[in-house]
């Protein structure tokens, strides 16, 4: 790659050449032998967008409306977690980002940056808060509520990780936030990554 990145597999490069060989791996990486990672990217790769011609396209508007918010365009930023181990401003640039483009982002329950410093650093963007349903329900709540006060418009409760699947690269190296960072939430006291199994709900149903 020779300049700027201009598309996906630039990114990529970019990333493997300037990360930390432990942070790229953990962006990059898919759980056991990846199956599920390698069927998600073959998924996208079905979707075609066929060209039409003769069209009057002097002015387009891909802007479209989720969870009642209008957003410039159907693609939001889905949460993803540890975002200062590739640059200092983490999800507050993507704050940022979204907010100039018009679209939506959710924080990660393992943010590197606070709902409030993420809530600050773009105030006009719409935010989403992806939330674990801690066994304490009292954390459960507070971020919920930290949430509505710093103007998010909705929580995504994510239920798929009551167990965390094995990351292959994860294991041999011994992955763990670097000791300058800290999960945002203020509800992991060291740097390993949360252990699933003992802070969350595992009994996840309408019922519970
Ligand atoms: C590096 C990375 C970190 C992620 N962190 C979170 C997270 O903190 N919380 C969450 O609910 N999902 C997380 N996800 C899952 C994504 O939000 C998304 O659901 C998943 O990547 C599938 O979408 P995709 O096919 O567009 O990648 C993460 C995914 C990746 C690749």
């Amino acid at each position: 790659m020779s300049g700027k990145p201009v598309c996906i597999s630039d990114f990529e490069d970019y990333a493997k050449k300037f990360l930390p060989k432990s942070v790229y791996d953990y962006y990059r990486s898919g759980a056991d032998d990846e199956e599920t990672l390698a069927d998600n990217v073959a998924a996208f790769s079905r979707w075609k967008l066929y060209p039409r011609v003769l069209r009057d396209v002097s002015v387009m508007d891909l802007s479209t409306s989720v969870l009642g918010q209008k957003i410039s365009m159907p693609i939001c930023v889905g949460a993803t977690a540890m975002q200062r181990m590739a640059h200092p401003d983490g999800e507050m640039a993507t704050a940022k980002a979204c907010q100039a483009m018009g679209t939506g982002m959710m924080l990660s329950s393992w943010a590197t940056s606070s709902i409030e410093e993420v809530a600050e650093a773009a105030p006009d963007s719409l935010r989403w808060l992806q939330l674990y349903v801690y066994k304490d329900r009292e954390v459960t709540k507070s971020l919920v509520k930290r949430a509505e006060r710093a103007g998010y418009k909705g929580i995504f409760v994510t239920v798929d990780t009551p167990f965390l699947g094995r990351r292959i690269d994860d294991v041999r190296n011994k992955f763990q936030l670097p000791p300058h960072l800290r999960f945002s939430t203020k509800f992991q006291s060291n740097n390993k990554v949360p252990l699933c199994s003992e802070m969350y709900v595992r009994q996840h149903s309408f019922k519970c």
